[in-house]
């Protein structure tokens, strides 16, 4: 019997973040192993004019949660979503809601966070510092609370090269920072947000490094730990592999090179690429807040939830194997042939990105246009442009974490535990992973059909062949000009005829 799926049982959970990517396969996880847990709160806002309940069915009517539905049929009665903005004062929760999350809760993971690299500071400290504030400060008036589980990432201190499980200071107190998102207007906040974030390389990171050190110094007495995941991907293993469900870290990318856009990045291919899988991550979450409530170690314990130490892979090997994968398994309705490759100064991305990626959207916009169509290629090229220029910092360097804390706690778990809770990457094969992952972008975020592999593998043929005549007819045309101005070259063509 495992122990952490039967700690979990007859608990009252708290989840922020649940309707991301991350927050759902947690949910997934813990009604799927421990289906008799009493209730899982969820804290939801109100989007794109759906109601709570809508979102909850939603994500309860995807292919995620299928398995869950036969283990505990009664999943949707025991989901309570609590209307909550994370960025309103006591997160907008009303009165009874609050008394009841108060009086029931157990356990709190708190994943919600804005991830976006170029969030407006305020923003950002809004979301990723003080809602966290707030949280801990909601959590230190729970009496029944036996466990506080932050997710923050990896890259929050990736100005260093070599990373503890430690949370290090920050050069300006998180305090002083929320203060002053108070009285400073956009403006001035737009003009010292470079001084602020310094060596850290955008909003995000930046701020998740001063959630932690709110988490730390505000965490009073509660048994709290800190969970540091890298680059998330699609699920390895659970509940089955490659889902995955937005277009953060790899994915979009991967379909930006399936579909053709995406013809080179300026990326380092020895570099590390620490992707971790979602369910790895879950697994070690549900396993940390387990450890933390029963064994209630003295001081907050970071764990990094990271595959670069314990079993490498690098974005070169990474690449071709999606761009292997593309061959067996095309996606539909290409715009050129996939055909990426790394580039690794300025000038070779400078030279690419003009006659790779912008030249061609413009001929394409042209063709559009005299069609009668409206252009939008050069719109999506600048867009894809402007993605690859936010990640070029996390695929051009390589960090080093260490995983003290989280092999610590791989040895703590019963054998049966370490199996059904496994967040041991070293079994971890990329080559297949990387496969479902290619395929789980086809399925669940294009929402590809695999019956229609025979008709993208035969556009893809047409393309090909489209891009033969194109260069031919280029080489003819360069040919005959420089026929008509050379001598030397009129005499290669007599001599070969
Ligand atoms: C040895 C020899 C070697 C040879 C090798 C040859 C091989 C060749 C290689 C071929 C390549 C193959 C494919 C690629 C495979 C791997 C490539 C490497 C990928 C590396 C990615 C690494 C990322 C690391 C990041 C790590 C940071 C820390 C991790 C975390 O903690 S949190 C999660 C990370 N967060 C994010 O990823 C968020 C990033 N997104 C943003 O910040 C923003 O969305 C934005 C990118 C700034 C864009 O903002 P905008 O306001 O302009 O747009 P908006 O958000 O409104 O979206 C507009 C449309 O764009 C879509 N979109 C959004 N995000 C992405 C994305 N990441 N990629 C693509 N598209 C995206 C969005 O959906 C919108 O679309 P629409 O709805 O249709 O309008
Ligand atoms: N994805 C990754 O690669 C990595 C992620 N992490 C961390 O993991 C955690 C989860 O990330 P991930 O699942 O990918 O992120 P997502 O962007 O998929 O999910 C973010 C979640 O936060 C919620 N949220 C955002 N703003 C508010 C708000 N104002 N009020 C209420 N809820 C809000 C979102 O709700 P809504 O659906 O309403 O928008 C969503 O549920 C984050 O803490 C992130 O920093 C760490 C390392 C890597």
């Amino acid at each position: 019997m495992s122990m952490i799926a039967a700690f979990y049982g007859g608990k009252s959970i708290l989840i922020t973040g649940a309707t991301g990517f991350m927050g759902k396969v947690l949910m997934e996880k813990l009604f799927r192993t421990s289906p008799d847990l009493k209730v899982v709160y969820i804290l939801v806002r109100p989007k794109q004019g759906q109601t709570l309940q809508q979102r909850v069915f939603q994500i309860l009517d995807s292919k995620l949660f299928e398995k869950v539905k036969e283990v505990c049929p009664n999943v949707h009665e025991k989901i309570r979503a609590i209307s909550a903005d994370l960025n309103q004062n006591d997160f907008a929760i009303s009165k009874e809601d609050m008394k009841e999350l108060l009086s029931h809760t157990n356990i709190i993971f708190h994943c919600a966070a804005t991830v976006r690299f170029d969030d407006h500071l305020r923003h950002a400290v809004q979301l990723n510092v003080t809602a966290t504030q707030q949280l801990l400060l909601m959590a230190s008036q729970m009496p029944k609370l036996e466990a506080f589980i932050h997710i923050s990432t990896a890259f929050s201190n990736c100005n260093l090269k070599h990373i503890d499980e430690v949370v290090y200071p920050c050069p300006v107190e998180p305090k002083k920072i929320i203060d002053s998102m108070e009285w400073l207007d956009d403006a001035i906040i737009d003009e010292i947000t470079p001084k602020l974030i310094g060596d850290w390389p955008n909003t995000y990171t930046y701020t998740k490094a001063l959630g932690e050190v709110v988490v730390q110094q505000e965490g009073g007495n509660l048994n709290i730990a800190i969970i540091r995941p890298s680059i998330m991907g699609a699920t390895w293993q659970e509940p089955f592999p490659g889902w995955v469900d937005n277009l953060n870290g790899p994915s979009g990318l991967i379909i930006a090179a399936g579909k053709g856009f995406l013809r080179s990045i300026r990326a380092t291919p020895m570099a590390v690429a620490d992707l971790i899988p979602a369910d790895t991550v879950v697994n070690l979450t549900l396993a940390v807040g387990w450890y933390t409530a029963v064994h209630r170690p003295k001081s907050t314990l970071v764990y990094h939830c990271t595959s670069g130490n314990l079993n490498p892979c690098n974005w070169g090997k990474m690449g071709l194997q999606v761009l292997a994968t593309f061959e067996k398994i095309p996606f539909e309705r290409a715009f050129r042939r996939p055909n990426a490759d790394f580039t690794t100064n300025n000038i070779t991305t400078h030279y690419w990105n003009a006659v790779s990626h912008r030249a061609p959207a413009i001929i394409y916009d042209f063709y559009l246009r005299l069609t009668g169509r409206k252009p939008r290629m050069t719109k999506l090229m600048n867009r894809l442009l402007r993605t690859l220029s936010m990640l070029e910092y996390f695929v051009n360097r390589s960090w080093e974490w260490s995983t003290y804390n989280t092999e610590m706690l791989m040895s703590e778990l019963s054998p049966e535990d370490q199996r059904v809770f496994n967040f041991d990457v070293r079994q971890l094969n990329w080559l297949e992973y990387i496969e479902n992952y290619v395929l789980g972008v086809k399925k669940y975020l294009l929402k590809e059909d695999m019956a229609g592999i025979p008709e993208a593998k035969q556009h893809l043929k047409r393309l090909r062949n489209i891009h033969y005549l194109f260069n031919t007819a280029l080489f003819l045309i360069a040919w005959r000009l420089l026929i008509a101005r050379s001598q030397v070259a009129r005499n290669v063509w007599f001599f070969i005829m």
